[in-house]
Order: C-alpha cells, then sequence, then structure tokens
C-alpha cells in the first residue's frame, strides 16, 4: 500500500455518496461535499442525528461499501473523492480492496451482537488472518490471539468460550480485538461504546485510547457518547443531513455553536445529558 504522500492518513476532498436507486427506491445522497483530514495517531469522534451519514462514512473509510453487492444497497462515491493511506476510493478496482481492507480495522455498528455464535473467542479473532492466509503457522496465530485478548483485557480464558458465554461488554472487546488483529493503521469505529453497561463502558473508551497509544493507528470513532468522545477523540466532526455542520476539538465545537444541530447539541449537554441519541430539531432546523 503507497503511504500518503501528504502525511494525512484519512483526506475527504468534497465527498458526496449516494444510494443509487433500486426498485422503487429512488436514489438517496446521504453525504454532501465532505472535506476534512485525519492526523497520522489522531482520533477524530464521529457524531451526528439518527440517518446524518454516520454509518455511511464508516462504510465508505473502511471499504467495506465497495465489498457490498450492489443488490444489498451499496454507496457510491458520486462526487469529490476519499483518500486513505494514500488510496483513492472513488472507483478503487475491485481486486484492491482486500489488500485496502487489510490495513483498515472496521469495527460495525453492533459488532459485538454480530459475532458468529457457532465459533470460539479465539477462532472470531483468528479469523481475519486465517482468511487471508489459511496455512498461517498455527503457533505464532495462537500468540498473536492471546497478545489481543491481553489486549482488550480480557483473560485468557475466555479464549474457548462461545459469544453466548460473555457478556455484551466482553463481547465488544472480543469484536475490537478482531477488529485490530491485523494490525490496521486506521480504525473506522462505529458506536463503539452502544448498548453496553455504564460502567464497561468507560473500560471500553480507555481502552480505545490505551491501544491507539500503543498502535499509533489514526481512527473515526462514531459515538453519541460524550465522555467516550472526551477520553478518546483529539476533535470530533458534527454532521447533519450528510454535510459537516462543525469540526474542532469537543470544546471549539461547542463554544461555537453556528449550527442548529450544533446548538441543540451544547443545550442537551447543558441540560446534562451525557449521551446525545436523536436530538429532535423539527422539520425546519
Ligand atoms: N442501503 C441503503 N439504501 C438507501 N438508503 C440508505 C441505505 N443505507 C442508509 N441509507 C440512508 O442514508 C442515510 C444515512 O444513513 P446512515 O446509516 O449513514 O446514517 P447514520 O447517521 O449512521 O444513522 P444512525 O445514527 O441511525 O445509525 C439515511 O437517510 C438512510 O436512510
Amino acid at each position: 500500500m503507497r503511504g500518503a504522500a501528504h502525511g494525512y492518513p484519512i483526506v475527504l476532498n468534497d465527498l458526496s455518496v449516494e444510494y443509487p436507486a433500486r426498485g422503487a427506491s429512488p436514489a438517496y445522497v446521504a453525504l454532501h461535499g465532505l472535506s476534512l483530514t485525519v492526523a497520522p495517531g489522531e482520533v477524530l469522534g464521529l457524531l451526528g442525528s439518527a440517518g446524518s451519514g454516520k454509518s455511511t462514512l464508516a462504510k465508505v473509510l473502511s471499504g467495506v461499501a465497495f465489498e457490498t453487492r450492489a443488490a444489498e444497497g451499496r454507496p457510491l462515491i458520486t462526487g469529490g473523492d476519499a483518500m486513505v493511506l494514500g488510496q483513492s476510493l472513488r472507483g478503487i478496482p475491485k481486486r484492491k480492496v482486500p489488500e485496502f481492507r487489510f490495513h483498515v480495522g472496521y469495527l460495525p455498528q453492533d459488532a459485538a451482537a454480530a459475532l458468529p455464535a457457532d465459533r470460539t473467542v479465539a477462532e472470531i479473532i483468528a479469523e481475519p488472518i486465517l482468511e487471508r492466509d489459511r496455512r498461517y503457522n498455527g503457533r505464532a496465530l495462537a500468540t498473536r490471539v492471546a497478545t489481543m485478548l491481553d489486549g482488550v483485557r480480557l483473560s485468557l480464558g475466555k479464549l474457548e468460550k462461545y459469544p453466548y458465554e460473555l457478556s455484551g461488554g466482553q463481547r465488544q472487546r472480543v469484536a475490537l480485538a478482531r477488529a485490530l488483529v491485523l494490525g490496521p493503521s486506521v480504525l473506522i469505529a462505529d458506536e463503539p461504546t452502544a448498548g453496553i453497561d455504564l460502567t464497561v463502558r468507560d473500560a471500553v473508551a480507555q481502552l480505545i485510547g490505551e491501544l491507539r497509544d500503543q498502535h499509533t493507528f489514526s481512527a473515526v470513532i462514531i459515538s453519541h457518547d460524550l465522555p467516550v468522545l472526551r477520553s478518546t477523540a483529539d476533535r470530533i466532526a458534527v454532521l447533519d443531513r450528510g454535510e459537516l455542520a462543525a469540526i474542532g476539538t469537543i470544546d471549539e465545537v461547542l463554544d461555537d455553536p453556528r449550527h442548529p444541530y450544533v446548538m441543540a447539541l451544547a443545550g442537551a449537554l447543558d441540560a446534562g445529558h451525557a449521551i446525545i441519541d436523536d436530538l429532535d430539531l423539527g422539520p425546519t432546523a
């Protein structure tokens, strides 16, 4: 993989993304003209109301959008470009997608709930390696899996457990270990702490911060959870109906709420809501 010539692992340049028309459903533009950069080692928090395009951006940046079959509703880059690790994603050839995905860890929304029920923790974490190399040395694989498990603070006793034997927070940590097992340079995490216990949530947030420090990856982390963003993100970007409403440090964004969504966000925080979910801005906001 080519290095990022300009030094930024993620560069969005006037990026627009569309879901093409399918059957009776018309085409839908999910992202309009986004421009931003993520610096080496930086974690960018991404938030925005439901349907604002966060998951679409995660699917594009992680490359899964280009693996999805068109029949499943694949988003297409229709304007501008996204460069990730020097790879232009607009029109990326199919044959290049697996190698690209190798460098970008992706923790999808509901990753914990979607772990394969019939595989052990060890098998789940090892899968991305074996998908690429069936004959990977068994001992090296076992060591790598154990290191990842330790990295997400789970005991080795969990290796032979099945997902149903774990708590939601433990499952989320297994999903995170799996997303990081290939040692990616970029991590895209879609709501990594959603749906997990408040007590575990802080541990997962702290873990992401520590992993970032140890592995020096850059990350985009989608979260509605301000304490999580405070402990993991260097800056936040706010999406509103597919457009970039604000970007900066959390304090910069909240202290200068020029946009209705950011104003509503700041207001919700002032009212004591740490987790911002589905802010209702009314039809004209
Ligand atoms: N496969 C698809 N086909 C057509 N439109 C889609 C598809 N997936 C998402 N969309 C639309 O694109 C818009 C952005 O969706 P997206 O899932 O990216 O939003 P989001 O900000 O992640 O929302 P949430 O917080 O609810 O997960 C929404 O209006 C959604 O209805």
